[in-house]
Parts: structure tokens; C-alpha cells; sequence
């Protein structure tokens, strides 16, 4: 059973705006607000719509998906389409993922994407801060296997496109969109969320030019510590920790190496460490001392210098960004820390971030994939005895023999999935043999 879970977040945005006033999630000014309103709000369970009937339509306009109006494509990610759409005015980006396609693409041993796509919807459910990309809404449609992802609009686009050289960004603005990235890991940290994919291409601008932290595909949730060993993100914004294999490594101290990488980027227009292939790549985040062009000021350089420490121990944490003198424009410019209230994300939210798993379902699949064979190896019995009556006798016997196994195998898995309610799917070979599933094209829009 999923928890109730109410979300109670209460921040102040010095990012890129001195004051936060977004009254289509219900937060205020503080100028503007009165104690019992802001009550009210902050009692709402989640501000994501979940919407289980999806209709598909085609009119003179073109696409429309229950009331968005379709518009062109914003790009494409490794698990669907991003697509522009307009809703009584207001304008949304939608991702639109096929379930059946996700849950053929198997991500490392134990996982599909399908995993990693619960695991995004349940992060972006639950998060709600000026700084990261908001979710209104998900539909989700069991008869077409569609899947979309209802965001705010970041028109904008990304901070920066590709990692090819670029005209590095003014120091001001830099500063500017610096200062809401951090706001935004700050408030993800602070729920125990850990980016692990934070690069200028998943940091996206929108209409004012505010960044939000965007694209929760490789996110994960931590309880006690932030150790993790399983390596998520982009090679070049690895920090050399994870280069160099080890286990154990902090997913906090991941997500402030790549803001770092970021912020280089930005100020230099080119990443920090560059190489042919990924293992020279690695071989030089852990060993190339860093360079910094010499004209850079002394605050950046130092700033820059303190995040992209190789040893995590001495590398520079989320606090000391928040009163660094580049930061802060040696105190001329305050950036204190928001004030948040945790809020719940389990396992069970994980589970049930759309349609939940269908056990059972599960269970009869294998089971009429079991039928099938059982049915198959029959038959070629039943033609060898027409066949020879001499080998009939035999096959008889051995069939009565596997029959008996077969039984006896039977009981055992009767009796495993009697202890064992809680099928593993995630290690059955039934999405083996599903075939090739490189085709995303078949999410067709
Ligand atoms: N909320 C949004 N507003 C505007 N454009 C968006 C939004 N979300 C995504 N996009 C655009 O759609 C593209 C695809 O996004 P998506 O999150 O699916 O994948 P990605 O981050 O590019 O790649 P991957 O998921 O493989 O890491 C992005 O590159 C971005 O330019």
C-alpha cells in the first residue's frame, strides 16, 4: 500500500530571481501570502494529474493527445520523443515512451527501462522546487502501452547544446545559472535524491532564462548514506572516483563533480577533459592536472579549482559553494539556502508511480509459456509412436518417466511460487526472448 505521503516544502529562490511566484503550483510571495493559504497548499498530496484514459485524435490542427494540441518535435531522448503541445493555451513538452518497448530494453543485468522510468515518474511526482523541471501531469494507457510525460515548457532549451567548443558564457549570467543549478541540487539532496546525470544538455532554461535541473533517467534515492556502486551518467562528467572503479562511491559528491564539469563549460566553453575513447577519457580525469586559462579572476579560479578536487574527501561541498566569495560576489550578493520540509519517497512510490506491476498477470504468462512447451514436446511424442512401435514403447516409457519429473518439477515450482508471491521478473528469461529492441521509431507520432 502506498504511503500518504504530504509533501510540505516551503524555499526561497535566490537563483536567478530574488522572489518565487509560481500560483499554478499554489506558491506565493512571501509578501502575498497569508498563513492559512499557504496551509492549505502545502496539505496537497502532489500537484501531478494522473490520467489512466488516453484518446487519440486528428483533426484539421493536426495531433491531438486527450485535450494537448501537438506540435513539433523538441528532441529525442534514448527512451521516446519530446513533443511541444498546447492545452487552453498554455504550452507543455510531452514525453511519449511505449511501456512494451521499455521493458524490452534491458538496462545492465537485473533492470529494464521500464525500472529506470518508474523510478523518473516517482522522483518527478514528488519534487517541486523553481529549479527543476515540473511535472503536471502522467497518462497513462494500458491499451496502447503509451506512456506520456506531461512537463512545463522549457523554451529556452538547453544551457549549452553538445560538448563540442562553444562561446563561453559571460560571468555574470554564468553566475546567474550557476546559482540555480545549485538551488535545485540542493533542494534534490536534500530529499535524498542524487542526480548522477547533471550536464549542460540536462539543464534547461526556461522563458526567463531560469535553469532547471531536467531529465531524471538515471536518478536514484538514498536512506542513511549517498554510497552507490553501480556507475550512471555521462563519461565526460564522471568524476575520477567512478573512473577508476571504485566501489562505494558518495552520489552527492558525483552530482557536484559534474556541476563543476558544467560550470568549466560554461566559463571556458569547452570541458575540462576531453580524449579520444572512453577508457583515455578516464585514464585522464584521474591522472591530468587541471588547467585553467591564466587570465581567470581569482575567486572562479579557486571556486573551479575547489569543486574539481580528484580526491571526493577534499572536494568542495554543497555549504561552502553557498558562501564562496565567486558565489556570493564577496558578499555583495546573498545566495542563503533554501528551507525545506522531507517528504516520503519509497520503494512502494517507486512501484507505484503509474500503473502498478501486475503480478499476477505476470504469473500467467509464464505459465502459458510453460503450457506451450509442455504442449509442444506432446506432440512430437505422439508422431514418433505412429512411427515406430518399437521406439513407441520406449518414448512411452521415457515419457512417463519425464512426465513424472515433470510433475515433480511442477510441485517444486508450485511450491516456490507459494513461498515466493513476489515473482522475480527482473531475473526470468521471459524478456529474453523478445527480440532486437533498438526500434524506438515505433513510438510513432
Ligand atoms: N521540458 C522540456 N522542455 C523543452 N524541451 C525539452 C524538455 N524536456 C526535454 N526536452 C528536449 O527533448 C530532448 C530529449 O529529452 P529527454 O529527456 O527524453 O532525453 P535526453 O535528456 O536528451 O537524453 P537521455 O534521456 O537519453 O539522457 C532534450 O534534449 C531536450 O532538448
Amino acid at each position: 500500500m502506498s504511503q500518504r505521503v504530504i509533501k510540505k516544502i516551503k524555499f526561497q529562490d535566490y537563483g536567478s530571481k530574488p522572489k518565487y511566484e509560481q500560483e499554478s503550483f499554489g506558491f506565493k510571495s512571501k509578501e502575498n501570502s497569508n498563513e492559512e493559504e499557504d496551509e492549505e497548499e502545502e496539505e496537497k498530496e502532489s500537484h501531478v494529474i494522473e490520467t489512466k484514459k488516453l484518446q487519440m485524435t486528428k483533426d484539421s490542427q493536426g495531433q491531438r493527445i486527450n485535450e494537448y494540441q501537438i506540435l513539433e518535435n523538441l528532441g529525442r531522448g534514448s527512451y521516446g520523443k519530446v513533443k511541444k503541445a498546447v492545452k487552453n493555451g498554455k504550452t507543455y513538452a510531452i514525453k511519449i515512451m511505449n511501456k512494451r518497448l521499455l521493458k524490452k530494453k534491458r538496462q545492465g543485468r537485473r533492470k529494464t527501462a521500464l525500472d529506470n522510468v518508474r523510478r523518473e515518474i516517482a522522483i518527478m511526482k514528488k519534487v517541486n522546487h523553481p529549479n527543476v523541471v515540473n511535472l503536471y501531469e502522467v497518462i497513462d494507457d494500458n491499451e496502447t502501452q503509451l506512456l506520456f510525460l506531461v512537463m512545463e515548457f522549457m523554451e529556452g532549451g538547453a544551457l549549452m547544446d553538445d560538448n563540442t567548443i562553444q562561446e563561453p558564457i559571460e560571468e555574470p549570467q554564468a553566475r546567474k545559472y550557476f546559482r540555480d543549478i545549485i538551488c535545485g541540487l540542493d533542494y534534490l539532496h536534500f530529499h535524498q535524491i542524487v542526480h548522477r546525470d547533471i550536464k549542460p544538455e540536462n539543464l534547461l532554461k526556461d522563458k526567463d532564462g531560469k535553469v532547471k535541473i531536467a531529465d531524471f533517467g538515471v536518478s536514484d534515492i538514498f536512506e542513511k548514506d549517498d554510497k552507490f556502486t553501480s556507475t550512471a551518467g555521462t563519461p565526460a562528467f564522471l568524476p575520477p572516483e567512478i573512473c577508476s572503479g571504485k566501489k562505494n562511491f558518495s552520489g552527492k559528491d558525483q552530482d557536484i563533480w559534474a556541476v563543476g564539469i558544467s560550470l568549466y563549460y560554461m566559463v571556458f566553453g569547452m570541458l575540462p577533459f576531453l580524449a579520444r575513447n572512453p577508457l583515455k577519457l578516464f585514464e585522464k580525469i584521474q591522472n591530468e592536472k587541471l588547467t585553467i586559462p591564466e587570465k581567470t579572476e581569482t575567486d572562479l579560479k579557486s571556486l573551479i579549482l575547489g569543486i574539481l578536487e580528484k580526491d571526493p574527501d577534499n572536494r568542495m561541498k554543497i555549504d561552502e559553494i553557498y558562501t564562496h566569495p565567486w558565489v556570493t560576489e564577496r558578499n555583495r550578493n546573498a545566495f542563503p539556502r533554501g528551507e525545506y520540509t522531507e517528504f516520503d519517497l519509497s520503494e512502494t512510490d517507486i512501484q507505484n508511480a503509474f500503473t502498478p506491476r501486475n503480478k499476477l498477470a505476470e504469473c500467467v504468462h509464464q505459465l502459458i509459456l510453460f503450457n506451450r512447451w509442455n504442449n509442444d514436446y506432446e506432440s512430437q511424442v505422439s508422431s514418433n509412436e505412429k512411427e515406430n512401435e518399437k521406439i513407441q514403447v520406449k518414448e512411452k516409457e521415457t515419457q512417463k518417466e519425464k512426465e513424472k519429473k515433470m510433475e515433480n518439477g511442477n510441485n517444486k515450482n508450485e511450491n516456490e511460487n507459494e513461498n515466493n508471491t513476489d515473482l522475480d521478473l527482473e531475473n526470468s528469461t521471459i524478456w529474453e526472448d523478445l527480440g532486437d529492441t533498438e526500434d524506438w521509431e515505433e513510438v510513432d507520432f
